[in-house]
């Protein structure tokens, strides 16, 4: 296996998205571009190649097929349907598990062994079918969860509070879609608790904004898709970000979609909690104590991902 070689099945606008991203940051060494329509891969590739003098690496980009998947580092699935205007995520169920079969079939047959990063939605669920088509290892295969959600939380509170973004600390949790939540308890500005900042009588925000923060970053994607079609800078940015925890053996703390083993009293589901990802994908799920509320709200998420996983013949 190389280190440090990655593949994108499906370099649609959310692929390219962070193969641009990958390439701006040095993320990898060598980048493969897998598309049903392999004209367009190759001429992404011969696109991305001509940004490479301005790169701060040098990188191998090309577009290939599912040999070169065997001896990848990480492969991620990009692929799939988007939302048409007024569609929730889960409206791509059947469609997306359709093509989430074909593009495991063929990485079955490679001889693939690394880490399987998931993007394709709605994504806790084309995780769970990744994971079980594949047989790998469940640590091994990971959703982009809430990563993009809660990156999204963290710049709406960082711009009520004038605060850096980098400087909150704050989580959506469950589902990535309409279930979703933040977990208010666990969420910070540098040192201090929001929960502490909304009680406060001079504060920049209230608990009836942290309502509408939430509210807002849970229904932003449809804002988005109503004006340009489709969001894609954004995910491309956190699977960036993710895959770089994965090369670089970080152990961070990300909200990807993990496989809940008793975790949360909940098994054989993948859902979006915080985790600690390294080389060996999650290293952990780490088992908040959350609030009544807030485990009400994870417990709804579940069931929603059970509910929809039990209409799959996967
Ligand atoms: N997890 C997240 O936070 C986010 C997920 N997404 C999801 O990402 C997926 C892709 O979105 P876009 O890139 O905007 O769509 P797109 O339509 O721009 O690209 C999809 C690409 O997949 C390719 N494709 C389709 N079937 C394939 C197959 N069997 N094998 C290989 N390639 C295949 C198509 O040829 C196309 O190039 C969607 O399901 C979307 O909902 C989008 C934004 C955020
Ligand atoms: C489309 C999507 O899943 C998002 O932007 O959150």
């Amino acid at each position: 296996m190389k280190k440090n070689k990655v593949v994108i099945v499906g370099t649609g606008m959310v692929g390219m998205s962070y193969a641009y991203s990958m390439l701006n940051q040095g993320t990898c060494e060598e980048l493969v571009l897998i598309d049903l329509d392999k004209k367009r891969a190759e001429g992404e590739a011969i696109d991305l190649n001509h940004g490479l003098s301005f790169a701060p690496r040098k990188m191998k980009i090309y577009a290939g097929d599912y040999s070169d998947c065997k001896d990848a580092y990480l492969i991620c699935i990009t692929a799939g349907a988007i939302q048409n205007e007024g569609e929730t995520r889960l409206d791509l169920l059947h469609k997306n598990t359709k093509i989430m079969r074909s593009i495991i079939n063929e990485i079955k047959k490679s001889g693939f062994n690394g880490i399987l990063l998931i993007a394709t939605n709605p994504v806790d669920i084309m995780t769970y079918v990744a994971w079980k088509l594949s047989g790998y290892d469940k640590s091994k295969v990971i959703g982009s969860g809430t990563t993009l959600d809660s990156a999204r939380l963290r710049y709406t509170l960082s711009e009520r509070l004038d605060v850096n973004p980098k400087d909150i600390n704050a989580y959506v949790m469950g589902e990535h879609g309409d279930s979703q939540f933040v977990a208010w308890s666990y969420a910070f500005s540098g040192v201090q608790p929001i929960y502490q900042i909304a009680s406060r009588k001079d504060s920049k925000i209230n608990f009836s904004d942290l309502e509408e923060i939430e509210d807002e970053v849970r229904n932003i994607a449809y804002k988005i898709i109503e004006c340009k079609k489709s969001t894609y800078y954004g995910i491309g940015m956190a699977l960036t970000r993710i895959t770089k925890a994965v090369l670089d053996n970080e152990n961070s703390v990300l909200t990807v979609s993990s496989y809940l083993n008793g975790e949360y009293n909940q098994d054989d589901v993948y859902i979006a909690v915080p985790s600690i990802v390294n080389k060996d994908g999650v290293r952990e799920v780490i088992h908040l104590a959350l609030e009544n509320t807030e485990k009400e709200k994870l417990d709804n998420s579940i069931e929603i991902m059970k509910e929809n996983i039990s209409k799959l013949d996967i």
